[in-house]
């Protein structure tokens, strides 16, 4: 069923994000050798299916304990795809539970191509209930062949309320060497972001916030600053907090004044806080759902302090 214009994405997301006083994406990334023993031994046989299962039930317990704590969750594809068909359905199970448990839900899969590919993709991802095959709030999309292919994705989220999130200057390392470039008299990045917000445009909700969001990483908090500024209308999607090196300072600038516009990706030091101080010493293995629910309560708590929302 597709939504009403009263329900758009980013009036979803500002909902959701009031609702839980939390700006908090916790990053579904699931790695066979991280995962808990009690979990892990399910996959013992070394089949791609029981990898699979493991991987639905770490990440159903972990949605099971931040389903209030959190607005929404990011399972990323990637370690899903690893695992071939089995995985997928997997990937599929753990979008539809999220909902389920009332979260939103952005798949990560970093998808385009032409245009009329892309359309196919946007079909598949985009759209909850039975609006699409796997039933996602929203994806984060790749801009490298041109504001054509991302046309495709920007229909099917007007069709189904659905929204995007354009790659506009990532968190790691090595992005500067395309995305800096100076063309124009503008970076490769900067253009993205006008691409954003030129796609965005007409298309503002209650919100003040549009379908088509942006990703910057916290590891550039300078750069983070002057994309809120290009693009005071897209959510931002900060992935690169914790494990990469961001901090609750570097994401600050990513925000609106109001404290809203932006959500933090972090995944490694979430799920996998069982493994990290304090947490390690605190719950130890067995206890690793009280582990997660701790560190997602802390990071939610200091992302708080710098906000008076
Ligand atoms: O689109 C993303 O989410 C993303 C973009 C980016 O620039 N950097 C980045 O790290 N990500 C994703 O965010 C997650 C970061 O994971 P952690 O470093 O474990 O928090 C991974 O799933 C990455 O694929």
């Amino acid at each position: 069923m597709p939504h009403s214009e009263s329900s758009s994405f980013a009036d979803r997301l500002a909902t959701a994000v009031s609702r839980t006083n939390s700006v908090t994406c916790v990053g579904l990334d699931p790695r066979l050798e991280q995962l808990p023993a009690s979990i892990r031994q399910m996959a013992d046989s070394g089949a791609p299916d029981a990898k699979a299962a493991a991987y639905s039930q770490f990440c159903r317990e972990i949605i099971d304990v931040v389903k209030d704590r959190v607005p929404i969750v990011k399972p990323q594809a990637a370690f899903f795809e690893q695992l071939g068909p089995a995985g997928m359905i997997s990937l599929g199970e753990v979008i539809r539970y999220a909902h389920q448990s009332g979260l939103m839900v952005i798949t990560d899969a970093k998808r385009n191509d032409i245009g009329s590919t892309a359309t196919a993709y946007a079909q598949a991802y985009l759209g909850v209930e039975d609006a699409s095959p796997w039933g996602s709030d929203s994806l984060t999309v790749s801009p490298y062949l041109g504001r054509d292919s991302l046309e495709p994705f920007v229909d099917v989220c007007d069709q189904r309320a659905a929204g995007v999130f354009v790659l506009v200057k990532t968190s790691n390392p090595g992005g500067g060497l395309l995305q800096d470039r100076v063309t124009d008299e503008q970076t490769v990045y900067e253009r993205v972001a006008d691409l954003v917000s030129e796609l965005n445009q007409d298309r503002i909700g209650a919100s003040g916030y549009g379908p088509v969001g942006a990703v910057v990483g916290a590891t550039y908090p300078e750069q983070l600053a002057q994309m809120r500024a290009a693009m005071p209308h897209s959510w931002i999607l900060i992935p690169g907090f914790g494990a990469q090196g961001g901090s609750a300072d570097d994401v600050l600038a990513g925000f609106d004044p109001k404290g809203s516009g932006a959500i933090v990706n972090n995944s490694r030091n979430l799920i996998f806080a069982y493994q990290r101080e304090p947490f390690a010493e605190k719950y130890g293995e067995s206890r690793w759902q009280d582990a997660v629910s701790d560190a997602t309560d802390q990071m939610n708590q200091v992302l708080l302090q710098r906000f008076s929302r």
